[in-house]
């Protein structure tokens, strides 16, 4: 496996301290199951409530209360150990969060200067007679002063003159080449970009925990930076697990399917501004299962496996990782798709076992994974959720919240993408939204207000 070790990187977070060093407490799920499990009554179907849902059984068993999305979220975050910060190069801080306030170290514009291509001139009359004395071209000023009667020729972006209130567009001015004539008046001010208009010199033009994007690193650069403070960029690693996995493009034989969870997750990856290290595959094998995670872990920050972590004879992910000592936060969540979502730690390190079907592993990246990348970062994990109202009803699930994949209409309507298996990734294709269906009985009628999560 070609993955890099990340063992400087370890050594780093080693010493800013773990996360029992900050007094963050890690929640093994199972902790919490004595207050939470409830037992089942005898008959052989009952209902009964879990929070606001229902859980229907027919099993006489002490069945689980399982997490909602938003605490599975909040158990993973709180094992959370930000990564160390260092100086980077602002064209390579794409999608990092800046750890440091930027400070804008001029006025930007720098100097006054033309919004247009036109004369610069004194405050003049409409049909005022003026000599060209000169030009101003962005990159070569003009050197001397307009004087009262002069006008300098002067391009989008280069100084105003000394003496020059305003410009004429070249539109509105009858040019013979040594001499013009205003079409219009020129008032002080007119297509004139005040220096400090966009920034002022010595504010804070971008705030500690923001996300670099395109705007940031422009604004960043123009504010007079060459290297801004982030946190490093995450690494992850990826691994999907099963036997019936091949290669894009490779042919099929009966049986198999193409790998599209290790791609789709390594894109999804990059979308929250990390470094992915390496996009593994391995067998429904425990020891190969086991060498390959080991190698994962000693390559990333944060380790998405897919695939493997139900209940079946061939699911050899959560031995294997039992077997390398990574502790077990929690083990599956009241959600669909997603339910058999494993998530654990080893020193530092974060561990998601997504489960195998498309949607699933989709969907429990964006639910799980993306804020743990944002809080890796020292970011805000929190994803900027907005709600709609349904345009159709949804059937809901009795005892597990629903990410639904919604594409918004025209009036702001969301509406099912297509048939909502978890083996249905082309519902996602198109989709604006993940709409939270909550758990309950019936359907959720159309009109009804949702949360939406962004995909
Ligand atoms: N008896 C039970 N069976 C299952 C349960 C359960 O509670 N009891 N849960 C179901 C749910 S819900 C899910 S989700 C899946 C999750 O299973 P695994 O995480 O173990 O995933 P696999 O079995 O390995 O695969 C499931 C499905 O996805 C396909 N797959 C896997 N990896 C990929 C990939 N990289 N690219 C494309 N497709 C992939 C795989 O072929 C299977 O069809 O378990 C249910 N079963
Ligand atoms: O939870 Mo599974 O992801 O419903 O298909």
């Amino acid at each position: 496996m070609p993955w890099r070790s990340r063992q400087g990187r370890r050594s780093a977070r080693r010493r800013r301290g773990a996360a029992g060093d900050r007094g963050v407490q890690l929640h093994p799920w199972s902790a919490h199951l004595g207050s939470r499990t409830r037992r089942v009554g005898p008959a052989r179907t009952t209902s009964w409530s879990v929070g606001e849902g229902r859980r229907r059984t027919r099993e006489n068993a002490s069945v689980p209360l399982l997490p909602s999305i938003d605490e599975a979220r909040a158990i993973l975050l709180a094992a959370v150990t930000p990564l160390p910060t260092t100086d980077i190069a602002v064209t390579d801080a794409l999608d990092l969060v800046l750890a440091e306030d930027v400070v804008a170290a001029h006025d930007v514009p720098v100097f006054a200067n033309s919004a247009m291509d036109g004369f610069a001139t004194r405050a003049a009359a409409a049909g005022s007679h003026l000599r060209v004395a000169g030009e101003s071209r962005a990159g070569a000023p003009y050197p001397g002063t307009v004087a009262e009667g002069e006008a300098v020729r002067i391009s989008t972006g280069a100084a105003l003159p000394a003496g020059a209130d305003g410009v004429l567009q070249l539109e509105l001015v009858d040019d013979d080449g040594d001499a013009i004539v205003l079409g219009e008046a020129v008032t002080p001010g007119r297509n004139v970009r005040d220096a400090g208009s966009d920034l002022t010199a010595g504010t804070v033009v971008l705030r500690s925990g923001t996300r670099v994007g395109p705007a940031e690193l422009g604004v960043a650069i123009g504010a007079g930076r060459a290297a801004v403070r982030c946190a490093q960029r995450p690494r992850v690693a990826i691994v999907t697990t099963g036997d019936e996995l091949v290669t894009a493009g490779d042919a099929l034989v009966p049986g198999q399917i193409h790998d599209t969870n290790g791609p789709t997750l390594a894109a999804l990856a990059h979308r929250c501004g990390a470094e992915v290290a390496g996009v593994g595959h391995v067998g429904d094998d425990l020891e190969a299962t086991r060498g390959v995670i080991a190698q994962a872990l000693e390559a990333a920050d944060l380790v998405v496996l897919a695939g493997g972590v139900s209940v079946g004879r061939h699911d050899h992910v959560k031995p294997a990782l039992s077997d390398l000592g990574v502790r077990e936060l929690l083990w599956r969540v009241a959600l669909r798709p997603g339910k058999p979502t494993w998530m654990g730690e080893r020193d530092g390190t974060l561990v998601l076992g997504l489960p195998g079907n498309p949607v699933s592993a989709y969907v429990t990246f964006l639910l799980f994974a993306r804020p743990a990348l944002a809080a890796l970062q020292g970011g805000d994990p929190t994803v900027p959720r907005t709600t709609a109202a349904l345009g159709t009803a949804v059937p809901r699930h009795p005892d597990r919240d629903e990410c639904v994949r919604v594409r918004a209409a025209a009036d702001g309507t969301v509406h099912p993408t297509g048939p909502q298996g978890s083996h249905v990734l082309s519902s996602l294709v198109g989709a604006t939204a993940l709409a939270i269906v909550p758990r309950g009985e019936g359907e959720l009628s159309a009109g009804s207000e949702v949360v939406l999560e962004p995909v």
